[in-house]
């Protein structure tokens, strides 16, 4: 790749109102060619409208896209051709094969890959007479990621690629995600699964009522809030948060229902001086844990609230 080729994506000042509601908020996002991006954040955060601004299928409120240094506004022939999508839901036609649905959809790209490296990348050679309405969700999800290879895409948008498939079918689609990314393809993708962000993506963007509130590796971000580890503790009653400002390497503090998480930075500082304070007080401890801080306490530390709770299982 030229050290002067254009990003892959260079998003400035998106906003995207539905009526009253508004689902983007400002965004600015630039992607360098080859990235592998993770948009991150509960539901309704806004992450497919942004991605369907970026992907040409909707028009901002206000604010610019640029793929691959073109705009919508120009070529969107040409561009179209130069980008994949797998949109969160793809309706294919029950009662075509496999390989006549990649079939069809090459057909829409003057050019790309053959049916049979579609088939090959989605790991679907047992399945290419089988019925569409006959395979399972991580059979279609593939599917769904090979129909969007169908031109050779040099961008690649997935929303939500592994939502709702059990551990066995999210890791073959993984698996397929590395191989593209290692492949030097630009990935866009959203996601609730954390671990799969922190896993696949060079960089996340975070993002929560219509803006990014923060970006980065992900280990960075974790390492940003400080701390690393994290406790979260129920003591027998309630007790104000100003009872704990002199943790030891304390970072962050949130009241969680009955107790309380906290970032610290060192555990064996932190955690004796707590069982003091809370004897101190006449109080017992009802639940203790500790873990490692994850993209979820990023989440927590800008907004407030988990991830995880804003979430359906
Ligand atoms: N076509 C639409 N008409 C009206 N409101 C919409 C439309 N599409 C999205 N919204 C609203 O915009 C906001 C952002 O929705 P969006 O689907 O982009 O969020 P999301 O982060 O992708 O959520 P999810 O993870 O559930 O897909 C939500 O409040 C949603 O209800």
């Amino acid at each position: 790749m030229s050290e002067f080729a254009p990003p892959a994506i260079e998003a400035k000042g998106l906003v995207k109102h539905y009526g009253g509601t508004v689902a983007v908020d400002g965004i600015d996002l630039v992607v360098q060619s080859g990235e592998c991006v993770g948009l991150l954040g509960p539901n309704g955060a806004g992450k497919s409208t942004t991605m369907e601004l970026l992907e040409g299928l909707q028009a901002p409120t206000s604010g610019s896209v640029s793929l691959l240094g073109q705009r919508w506004e120009g070529d969107s022939t040409g561009l179209r051709a130069r980008i994949g999508i797998a949109p969160q839901e793809t309706r294919f036609y029950g009662r075509l094969t496999v390989h006549e649905t990649l079939e069809l959809f090459r057909s829409f790209y003057p050019r790309g890959l053959s049916v049979d490296e579609l088939i090959g990348l989605a790991r679907l050679e047992e399945k290419r007479g089988a019925y569409v309405m006959h395979l399972s969700g991580g059979q279609l999800q593939r599917l769904s990621l090979a129909a969007a290879l169908a031109g050779d895409p040099e961008l690649l948008f997935l929303d939500e690629p592994t939502a709702g498939l059990d551990p066995q079918s999210r890791e073959a689609l993984w698996d397929i995600l590395s191989g593209l990314k290692a492949g030097g393809r630009t990935v866009v993708l959203t996601t609730h699964y954390l671990g799969e962000a922190q896993m696949l993506c060079d960089w996340v963007a975070i993002v929560d009522r219509g803006r990014i509130v923060t970006q980065g590796k992900p280990t960075e971000l974790i390492a940003g809030i400080g701390g690393g580890h994290v406790i979260e503790l129920v003591a027998s009653r309630a007790f104000a948060p100003e009872t704990l400002a002199d943790l030891p390497t304390l970072h962050n503090l949130f009241p969680r229902g009955a107790g309380f998480t906290l970032h610290v930075a060192e555990l064996h500082l932190a955690l004796p001086w707590l069982m003091e304070r809370v004897r101190s007080l006449g109080m017992t401890l009802r639940a203790l844990s500790t873990r490692e801080a994850t993209l979820d306490d990023v989440f927590l530390a800008f907004t407030g609230r988990s991830l995880r709770e804003s979430e359906p299982t």
